[in-house]
């Protein structure tokens, strides 16, 4: 599939629409990091997750330990941020609001 990676004007535009997520590899990725009272609330979060990345075809980088979870997009067919990236941060925030 090809994907265009976002210039730093849309990459500068489309953060600001979006809350706790944060550059990441020099411009290239978006990271955020979530907290939960446990780790079965985390997995749970995570499963959910997953259900989007696959309906979406776009998966997250992850990482998980007890009640933490660090998500890390990036769109690799892209080589770097794609609104790809941005509409799916909004899709896992929309599952905590
Ligand atoms: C062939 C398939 O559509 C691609 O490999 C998809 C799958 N999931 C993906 N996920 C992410 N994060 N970036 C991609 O470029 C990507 N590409």
């Amino acid at each position: 599939m090809t994907v265009e990676q976002l210039t730093e004007e849309e990459r500068d535009s489309w953060l600001r629409g979006l809350t706790g997520w944060a550059l990441a590899r020099e411009g290239k990725a978006i990271e955020r990091t979530f907290e939960f009272a446990d780790f079965s609330e985390a997995f749970a979060f995570m499963t959910r997750v997953a259900m989007i990345a696959e309906t979406r075809d776009h998966h997250p980088e992850w990482f998980n330990v007890y009640n933490r979870v660090e998500i890390t997009l990036t769109t690799h067919d892209a080589g770097g941020l794609s609104l790809r990236d941005v509409k799916m941060a909004r899709k896992i925030d929309a599952l905590l609001a």
